[in-house]
């Protein structure tokens, strides 16, 4: 495949490097140093865009790839407030793979954290609480990680309303603790806590290459596919 990378920071390099083992080729790489429309010169030799930018910026990204008939493949994490447009550009024709995780662990952790906050939220004696830690250049808190694990738990668990980024006692609320700290890749865990124990349920990224080797696959799959927004489920047959 011919891929164009939208975003050539610390995911670009790496989506690069897993991309070429995998035998694809680059077909564009834009970055703020080069910004450009996209449009039908650039786009021409491109089978499928790969995204990996900022909030600002992935919705436009996404809807000008649309409009030269370019799937798109995005990681970038903090503009779902804007999904209602995505969605709406994709019933029309776009081709969208979206994943706030790429990563093979983090998928099979969702699936295991609604099962555990299935179990135990009948049990009074334990509060959940979700943790997240990232390295310092991180733009958006709390992750898309974190949100996502957080609408799993509140989804299975009839007593939570709702998640803020914050420390509460208030036991409708989940908390979401985030942390920033050197040049960690990602870490997230789940914590329930009682008078007498801590069960704790954890997912820690050793580098960015499981990400990378996820968008990489999501990218092979997308372009086998008819117009629609697609995600890890369907990748992984979840
Ligand atoms: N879904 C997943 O598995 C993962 C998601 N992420 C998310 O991906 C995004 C990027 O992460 P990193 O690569 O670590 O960040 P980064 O800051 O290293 O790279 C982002 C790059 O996008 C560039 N950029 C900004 N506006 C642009 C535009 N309009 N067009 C093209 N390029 C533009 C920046 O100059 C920068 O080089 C973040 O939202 C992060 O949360 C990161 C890792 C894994
Ligand atoms: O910004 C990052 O680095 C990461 N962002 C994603 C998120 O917000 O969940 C995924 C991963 O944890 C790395």
């Amino acid at each position: 495949m011919k891929i164009a990378l939208i975003g050539y920071g610390k995911m670009g390099h790496v989506i690069e490097q897993v991309a070429i083992e995998r035998g694809h080729t680059i077909s564009l790489t834009i970055d703020k140093d080069n910004l450009q429309d996209l449009n039908k010169e650039n786009l021409k030799d491109t089978d499928v865009a790969v995204e990996f930018t900022t909030p600002e910026a992935a919705v436009s990204n996404y809807l000008q790839c649309f409009d030269f008939n370019i799937p798109v493949v995005s990681g970038t994490t903090g503009w779902l407030s804007e999904k209602e447009k995505v969605d709406e550009a994709c019933t029309k024709g776009g081709r969208f793979f979206y994943a706030s995780n790429f990563s093979l662990g983090v998928n099979l952790f969702f699936q295991i954290n609604k099962y555990v906050a299935k179990l135990l939220w009948p049990y009074d004696n334990y509060t959940a609480q979700v943790e997240e830690v990232h390295h310092t250049q991180k733009l958006d808190a709390p992750s898309g990680t974190a949100i996502k694990l957080s609408e799993g738990i509140i989804e299975h668990n009839p007593k939570l309303k709702k998640w803020e980024n914050y420390v509460t006692k208030d036991r409708n609320i989940l908390p979401i603790i985030s942390k920033r700290i050197g040049a960690v890749p990602g870490m997230h865990s789940v914590i329930y806590t009682s008078k007498e124990d801590v069960l704790t349920i954890k997912h820690e990224a050793k580098s960015r290459e499981g990400f990378a080797l996820g968008a990489v696959l999501a990218a092979e799959f997308l372009v086998k596919q008819d117009k629609g927004w697609y995600g890890m489920d369907d990748l992984l047959n979840l």
